[in-house]
């Protein structure tokens, strides 16, 4: 009898490499950022990446991390988390989990709680110094939703175009 592989992807690995797979898909020249929502069932219910918005042209507003205010990416930046909530197939979210590759910042911890969004698995949190994140995991633990890091069993995920 043929067993089944065993080196299946576990919904944790799965749900964080569509979470990096939709961040492909992000212009940020220095930092990409995919988020990846499932529901109670392990169906994906929505994905998302940060980018700018609807009609606001990636030739024409700023990339920038320096200088004004209005010349850097920041004002005008959608992050993946708020995409993700946006494009979902659902308003309410309830006990739904979001993957997303970088610790959610406070406007999008906003969204996630406000959306019924139980628990957040991140990859890296290389802004835990800032008061953004810091504000994050303050509303986080006050209103019980729950977070923690994913740490793969794997160093990578290769994808072949080619079979
Ligand atoms: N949780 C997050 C944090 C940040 N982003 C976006 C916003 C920017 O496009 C980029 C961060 O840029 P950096 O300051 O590192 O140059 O990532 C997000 O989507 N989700
Ligand atoms: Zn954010």
């Amino acid at each position: 009898m043929v067993g089944k592989r065993t080196d299946y992807l576990s919904w944790d690995e799965y749900f964080m490499a569509v979470a990096l797979l939709s961040g492909l898909r992000s212009k940020d020249p220095n930092t990409q950022v995919g988020a990846c929502v499932a529901n109670s069932q392990n169906k994906i219910v929505g994905v998302g990446y940060n980018g700018f918005p609807w009609g606001c042209s990636d030739d024409e507003l700023p990339w920038s991390r320096e200088g004004n205010y209005l010349d850097t990416k920041y004002p005008y930046v959608c992050h993946a988390e708020l995409n993700a909530v946006l494009n979902s197939i659902s308003y309410d979210l309830r006990d739904c989990r979001i993957y997303v590759a970088l610790f959610p910042c406070n406007e999008c911890t906003k969204v996630i709680i406000q959306a019924g969004i139980r628990e957040i698995i991140y990859l890296s949190d290389k802004y835990a110094d800032t008061d953004s994140v810091r504000a994050s995991k303050i509303m986080l633990d006050k209103s019980n939703t729950s977070y923690r890091q994913f740490t793969p069993d794997r160093e990578s995920i290769l994808l072949h175009f080619s079979q």
